[in-house]
């Protein structure tokens, strides 16, 4: 298993290139199973979740070429000629379970392993069956998979979310592009990846109303046709970037990053102490004086995402004062807190919240990653600790980031992937 070895205390200074969104490539890989024509998407990043998901569009029959010329593209198309997610598979990416919707709507039936829970909590995909079922799905239980029949097709209807749910809102989304008539979903998620789904979908034929609300109206469509996207950036990726700016005292130029995705990340950035300005072409963030602390809670966009909890954690353990964070979308998203604390962060949880006092410097430590985010919360704390960090288990990491030594590395920081 790779490590990365940081020797920390360096500011960092430089440019970083921000690619394409994990969660907007996800749900819009899947859409593809909506029609057998070429979806050709553009700034697909490089990561493990998009190999995962290539071998479950493969499994379905989809052919995903690569072009070697262009490294960050996609061509994908072809007939399903198997409607199994297999847990192999699933076990690896949560986000599998958006094969359903695209698979129902084309085919009529799908049987998906349940995703089961993760580091970060039980999640529950109850909204997605549910959300099916009112669209006309048969689905039992077996096994641990989702069974789903359709036979005769989807029908439109009006689906009210109890609460927002992402994945929920995109496998709806994305099953009722082919349904009939009309479908209204009432308490959507709007984050821009669900934007850019959409966008997706339309470039696709369907026809979508609504686009950045919470309400949206689906009429269906017989078919989907081809289309080239080219994915948005990552706004994680940028906000995590931009902690690392703000962490080490530095001034990096995030090329791609949009302050209109980043909503109150940007905000309370600079509450923190880190200016962060939109430049032509990206965001500059960039640390002025002392970090100060600031309370977050995490909620559905436009509020602060859960995504960026861990690594805005790390940032306010070396801020002047206290600091509460609120993690209101995940029941167990606290994992990084006795790594920080054994680098010497002063963190007590107390149910849904951290307080978190601020220390004048952290120090390296051997530490191990326990999910995507929590990794790169590490790697912060690392980058601006005195001595060396080695941080253990970073396929976590290599789910979601693409080059992060690399990226890291040109801009100043030491850092270095160990084999093993
Ligand atoms: C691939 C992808 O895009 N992943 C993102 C997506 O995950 P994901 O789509 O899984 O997250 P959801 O928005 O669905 O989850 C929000 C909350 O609702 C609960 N829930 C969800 C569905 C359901 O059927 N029942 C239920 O109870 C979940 O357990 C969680 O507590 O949004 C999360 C919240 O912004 C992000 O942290 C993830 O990075
Ligand atoms: C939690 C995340 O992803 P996933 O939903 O794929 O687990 C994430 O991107 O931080």
């Amino acid at each position: 298993m790779d490590r990365f070895l940081i020797r920390g205390g360096r500011p960092l200074k430089g440019q970083i290139e921000i690619g394409g969104a994990k969660n907007a490539t996800l749900p819009i890989m899947a859409a593809g199973l909506l029609t057998s024509e070429k979806l050709v998407l553009k700034n697909v990043p490089k990561i493990t979740d998009i190999q995962t998901m290539c071998s479950l569009l493969a499994q379905h029959g989809i052919t995903v070429e690569k072009d070697h010329n262009h490294p960050h593209t996609l061509t994908l198309g072809g007939e399903i000629t198997n409607t199994e997610a297999p847990y192999d598979i699933v076990a690896k990416m949560r986000a599998s379970i958006l094969v359903l919707g695209p698979l129902l709507a084309r085919v009529g039936k799908a049987r998906v392993s349940l995703p089961g829970g993760c580091a970060i909590g039980t999640r529950p995909v109850d909204l997605h069956l549910k959300g099916l079922e009112a669209l006309g799905a048969k689905i039992n239980l077996d096994n641990g998979y989702v069974d789903a029949q359709a036979p005769k097709g989807l029908k439109g209807e009006r689906i009210v979310m109890p609460f927002v749910s992402v994945g929920a809102t995109e496998n709806l989304v994305m099953a009722a592009t082919l349904a009939k008539g009309v479908t209204e979903i009432v308490n959507a998620a709007r984050e821009p990846e669900i934007e850019d789904l959409i966008e997706c979908l339309i470039k696709m034929g369907a026809k979508i109303k609504g686009i950045g609300t919470d309400h949206l109206l689906i009429e269906g469509v017989d078919q989907l046709h081809k289309a080239t996207h080219s994915i948005i950036p990552d706004r994680i990726e940028c906000g995590t970037y931009a902690c690392a700016a703000g962490i080490t005292g530095g001034n990096l130029k995030l090329v791609g990053g949009k302050l209109e995705h980043l909503g109150s990340v940007a905000r309370l950035l600079e509450e923190a102490g880190v200016e962060i300005t939109q430049e032509k072409d990206g965001i500059r963030a960039q640390r002025t004086g002392a970090l100060r602390g600031v309370d977050i809670m995490t909620e559905p966009y436009p509020g602060f995402p859960t995504d960026m909890q861990a690594q805005f954690m790390a940032l306010l353990s070396v801020a002047e004062g206290a600091a509460m964070i609120t993690e209101s979308i995940f029941e167990n998203r606290f994992m990084h807190v006795p790594e920080l604390n054994r680098m010497g962060a002063r963190i007590n949880v107390h149910g849904s919240s951290a307080i978190i006092r601020g220390v004048h410097s952290l120090s390296a430590a051997p530490v191990m990653a326990t999910d995507l985010r929590a990794s790169f919360s590490l790697i912060l704390a690392g980058l601006a600790a005195n001595g060396e960090t080695v941080l253990s288990r970073i396929y976590h990491l290599d789910r979601g980031y693409e080059a992060v030594e690399k990226k890291l590395s040109h801009c100043g920081a030491q850092i270095e992937r160990i084999h093993s």
